[in-house]
């Protein structure tokens, strides 16, 4: 399935090298500028017809630029304007300058301005280019308008909002609405540039697909575009076995929810059979709430070992609940040649020595699916989690590059990475899927998938995508069970 345009992420430094290709390509980047420009004008007067003023506020870049276009369009249109410039405006540059001369006005300094009831804001002082804090200036008129509470119409993004992490540089806007061009920058969709953008709308301005399409990296919003082609439909022939046989390890005889959780998960999810492997302590206790799932003593390495002769287990669930660290770690390497999800005690059970984990998967297939949340990832990737200059999407990327593992960095805006370089930020998740047991879900759900046969990316993506699924369906309040009842049928486009 190709992928919808509207999934592109294009990173502040690809939509600059877009740019160039189209300047290259003989199209006249005035006109883009121009259709930008406009583009911001037309949402300000759809949105805001009763505005008593529009303030435009110009930085020293292209997003001024923008702005000044969206200055001149609205006072051909006879609005009241009013155009504050961060700089000299005779500094401006190339376009930029085109646009400021063309507008043919003089603008006031933005020191000078102050919010009034009445005025909806349009804020061109930094986009794309924003490369490190708001400068003092800036941060005051940000946070005088905040305090009158004016709409804020952001030109391609909020300005303070980095473009490529979504972090916030400093200060930054709250807007009301932002109009982006072509596509959705990374900013737009991690947190907490997500939640400042407000309604988002992307216009094309004129760049040809193709021009678009070969400096994307890897990027793109998940959905099902990136794996309905591995989700086959369901052969009438079927018999269990050939759904796919998934096992989940319990935890001890007081920590057993969690893994059934994910077992019920998988079941729902479309695997053929789950299996719950159980120590003998924890047996009477899972048996007492199993119904199709079904229960197999293991009790230790030595019974795994066994158990792992039958081929037909197809992949594995293992650290929901686990709490044995040490015994998670031997039973992760043993597993090493098949799938397997790793999610919480499994993952914290590698904080003292990652790389035999990494090591264990290296080669082959992708066949190790990783779920972190924060606190885990920073566990087994101390150095990625520190590095202030890596964006959540280069840090899952540059985990899954070391592990060789596909990692599933969750939180409101989860990413989805491949070793490959593959990456997805998921945006379907409501804020309610925060509740106990909703990663052991998730956990399960990806497990399904491997056992079906999905490739590991793939896997990953699709179980995070109908994991926020079934949280919007099951609606505010769900606790884990219902999350498991929600889980709809895998989409399958093939
Ligand atoms: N293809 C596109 O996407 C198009 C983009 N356009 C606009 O161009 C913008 C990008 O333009 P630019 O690259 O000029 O970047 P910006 O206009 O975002 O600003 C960058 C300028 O400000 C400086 N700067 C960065 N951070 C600063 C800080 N904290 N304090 C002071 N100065 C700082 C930079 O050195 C640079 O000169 C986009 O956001 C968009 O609005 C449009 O003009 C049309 C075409
Ligand atoms: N604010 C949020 N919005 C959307 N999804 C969220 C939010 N917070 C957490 N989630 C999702 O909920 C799940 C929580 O998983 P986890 O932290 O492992 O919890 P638990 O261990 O209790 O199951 C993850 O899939 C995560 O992405
Ligand atoms: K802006």
């Amino acid at each position: 399935m190709p992928m919808d345009r509207d999934a592109f992420i294009i990173t502040p430094a690809e939509m600059s090298a877009i740019d160039r290709d189209a300047a290259l390509s003989g199209i006249d980047s005035f006109r883009l500028m121009t259709s930008a420009g406009m583009a911001v004008a037309a949402a300000a007067l759809r949105f805001y017809p009763e505005a008593l003023r529009f303030v435009i506020l110009c930085g020293p870049g292209n997003n001024g630029g923008d702005g000044y276009v969206a200055a001149a369009t609205l006072c051909r249109s006879g609005v009241p304007t009013g155009v504050y410039a961060l700089g000299d405006p005779a500094r401006l540059k190339g376009d930029a300058a085109r646009a400021h001369a063309e507008w043919g006005r003089t603008a006031e300094s933005l020191a000078q301005y102050r919010p009034k009831p009445g005025d909806v804001v349009i804020d061109a002082l930094f986009g794309a280019g924003l490369s490190r804090p708001v400068p003092d200036e800036a941060a005051v008129v940000i946070r005088a308008i905040k305090h009158e509470d004016l709409p804020v119409i952001a030109v391609d993004l909020p300005s303070g909002v980095d473009g490529r992490s979504g972090q916030v540089l400093g200060e930054s806007f709250h807007a009301s609405h932002t109009v982006t061009f072509m596509a959705r920058k990374p900013g737009h969709l991690l947190m907490p540039g997500r939640t400042l953008c407000g309604r988002l709308e992307i216009f094309d301005i004129g760049i040809p697909e193709r021009i678009l399409r070969i400096r994307t990296a890897g990027l793109c919003e998940n959905g099902p575009h990136l794996w309905a082609g591995h989700a086959r439909a369901l052969d009438p022939s079927a018999h269990k076995f050939k759904r796919g046989h998934l096992a989940v390890f319990s935890g001890g005889p007081l920590a057993t929810g969690a893994a059934r959780l994910s077992a019920m998960a998988g079941l729902k999810a479309g695997a053929g059979l789950v299996t719950l492997a159980s120590a003998s302590a924890a047996l009477n206790v899972n048996a007492a709430h199993l119904t199709a799932v079904m229960l197999k003593e293991v009790e230790d390495a030595g019974a795994l070992a066994l158990w792992l002769a039958d081929k037909r287990v197809s992949a594995f669930v293992l650290g929901p609940g686990f709490g044995d660290m040490e015994t998670a770690r031997r039973y992760a390497l043993m597993l090493s040649d098949r799938a397997l999800v790793l999610d919480a005690d499994g993952i914290t059970a590698f904080k003292g020595d990652p790389a035999s984990l990494f090591d264990a998967y290296a080669g082959g297939e992708t066949r190790l699916v990783m779920t972190p949340h924060d606190g885990e990832f920073a566990r087994l990737f101390p150095d990625i989690e520190a590095d202030p200059s890596l964006s959540k999407v280069d840090r899952a990327i540059a985990a899954a590059r070391r592990s060789h593992a596909v990692i599933v960095y969750k939180g409101a805006d989860t990413v989805i990475a491949s070793p490959d370089g593959r990456a997805a930020i998921n945006t379907n998740a409501p804020p309610w899927l925060a509740t106990a047991g909703s990663g052991d879900t998730l956990a399960g759900i990806i497990g399904a998938h491997l056992a079906q046969g999905m490739p590991a990316f793939e896997a990953a993506a699709a179980g995070v995508w109908r994991h926020g699924r079934a949280g919007a369906k099951a609606g505010e309040g769900l606790t884990a069970e219902d999350l498991a009842a929600a889980i709809e049928p895998l989409p399958a486009f093939s």
